[in-house]
């Protein structure tokens, strides 16, 4: 059977001079749309296909999900200390107890254990944005409900000890474990034994960083939960509660090195992907002020200004999901998924899909920029989830959360995480553009970073308070009184 179609390869270093090297996302798209859903590509060495349609990859990577669950190897994955990580993990028995360990704690009935922290975390981030709201971006990250409820740990507002060696770890990893990266290192391994003062040689400084970031960050959170465990005071946490189940087991070690893993994991996973989503949330409000209005009108009218919206709420707030899934849609944070990689050679619509080293990207951003499915597609516009009768439609972007076995254990979690925040965010602020100091607009170019995961780059803006009463002391009395 002959390969999946594709652009004619240079010798050695295959297509490597067609990709836009900022937004690989946009090429593969391009070439869908001359060579179809299923492009075969190579980038030196490796061997990669790309899904540009959710109806492809769902055929490939859920029901054919046994075949599609590896990761590619990565020459990046050891040099940058990333070994530990459940995400580049093979499929594998490893794999499948981290797997197994996070469910438990991840599962739909679980998740909803966490909604009461979750609410909690969202009434900080309205405080610590009434009091700065210059310092937004830190406030989005320290209010994730993931340091607390993984680790027992409440991390400070603004630049919080811990989070600044999460955060400089994973911009090196999510920049440099980019497929088109690694396919370089894995082609050349020679380049990252270069010492880093060698020009051009900048990498192998920014691995051996990572890698220091990445062994503190193992060891020195999981360390303070296993010290705050004996505090009488300590709230249980996912760590406590597992180490606590396997005390006196025989593979209790082994167990509480996967936990180890498991929660690093997690927040690297986690965190950064919340915090990227709501900045786009954000610049999609400055942008679309006739959104942010509509939102606004609507909690206003279900839910008033005695109390600020909950869980209970959210049936009846359907335009904010349609919000939610909006805000997936137009910068999906993971616009190429995290690559898979074959475990067997496939035959799909009269194509070999080999299993040699085959790296798969599902293009989530082509997916989620179908001109069919979304007309538009580059413009905001969350009513496109909404039905005629005013309900949700059946679109739930399933595919911004990857596919198959592989797909993301905590996407229940963001889910509430997401909703809670944005809601309220919504029911107290707007959010306008910075204006200069002659009083006019500061325009936003809406320019994203560049890597595995992305954001919007830091942009001005004024987020005030909607009502002219609200202060930080009414503030705080409005959340006693919403329980
Ligand atoms: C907006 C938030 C989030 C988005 C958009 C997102 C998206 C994704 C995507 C696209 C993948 C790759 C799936 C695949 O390979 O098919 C993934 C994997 C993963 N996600 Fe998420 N995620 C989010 C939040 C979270 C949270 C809150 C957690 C944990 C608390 C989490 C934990 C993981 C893990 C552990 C994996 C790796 C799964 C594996 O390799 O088996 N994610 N996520």
């Amino acid at each position: 059977f002959p390969l999946p179609p594709g652009p004619p390869p240079l010798p050695v270093v295959g297509n490597v001079t067609g990709i836009d090297t900022e937004a690989p996302w946009l090429s593969y798209a391009k070439w869908g749309a001359v060579y179809g859903d299923l492009i075969y590509t190579r980038l030196f060495s490796q061997h990669i296909v790309v899904i540009n349609s959710e109806k492809v990859a769902k055929a490939l990577m859920e029901h054919r999900s046994h075949i599609y669950s590896g990761r590619p190897v990565f020459a990046t994955t050891e040099p940058y200390g990333m070994c530990f990580n459940t995400v580049l993990l093979p499929y594998g028995p490893s794999w499948r107890l981290h797997r197994r360990l996070m469910h438990q704690a991840l599962r739909p009935d679980a998740a909803l254990t966490y909604r009461p922290a979750q609410l909690q975390k969202a009434h900080d981030l309205l405080l610590n944005l009434i009091a700065s709201p210059e310092n937004y971006l830190d406030h989005l990250h320290s209010g994730s409900t993931i340091m607390s409820t993984v680790y027992g740990y409440e991390p400070a507002s603004g630049k919080d000890a811990f989070l600044v060696v999460i955060d400089k770890a994973t911009q090196i990893i999510s920049e440099d474990l980019r497929p088109e990266v690694a396919a370089i290192i894995n082609t050349f391994p020679f380049l990252l034994r270069f010492p880093s003062w060698f020009p051009g040689m900048r990498m192998n400084g920014r691995a051996a960083e990572a890698r220091r970031y990445a062994k503190d960050w193992v060891e020195t959170t999981f360390q303070y939960t296993q010290q705050a465990m004996a505090a009488a005071t300590f709230a249980p946490c996912m760590i406590s509660d597992a180490m606590r189940k396997a005390e006196g087991n025989s593979d209790a070690g082994e167990l509480t090195e996967a936990m180890k893993h498991i929660a690093a994991t997690m927040f690297m996973a986690g965190a950064e992907t919340t915090q990227s989503t709501l900045r786009v949330f954000i610049l999609a409000m400055i942008l679309y002020p006739e959104v942010q209005e509509r939102a606004q009108a609507l909690i206003d009218s279900i839910v008033g200004t005695d109390r600020l919206p909950n869980f209970d709420d959210r049936e009846s707030l359907p335009y904010l999901d349609a919000i939610l899934r909006e805000t997936m849609r137009w910068r999906p944070v993971f616009p190429l998924c995290i690559p898979h990689a074959t475990t067997e050679d496939d035959i799909y619509d009269g194509y070999l899909i080999p299993k040699a080293g085959s790296t798969i990207i599902p293009n989530i951003w082509a997916m989620a920029h179908d001109e069919n499915k979304y007309p538009n597609s580059l413009e905001f516009v969350p009513e496109r989830f909404i039905a005629a009768d005013g309900t949700l439609t059946d679109d739930r972007i399933e595919y911004a959360f990857g596919f198959g076995r592989r797909g993301c254990v905590g996407k229940h979690m963001a889910d509430a995480s997401l909703w809670s925040s944005m809601t309220l965010m919504l029911a107290i602020f707007k959010f306008a553009k910075a204006k200069d100091a002659n009083g006019n607009d500061i325009d936003i170019d809406g320019r994203m970073c560049t890597g595995v995961a992305i954001h919007p780059l830091p942009f001005p803006c004024s987020i005030t308070p909607r009502s002219l009463e609200m202060n930080a002391d009414r503030l705080a009395e409005l959340i006693r009184a919403s329980g």
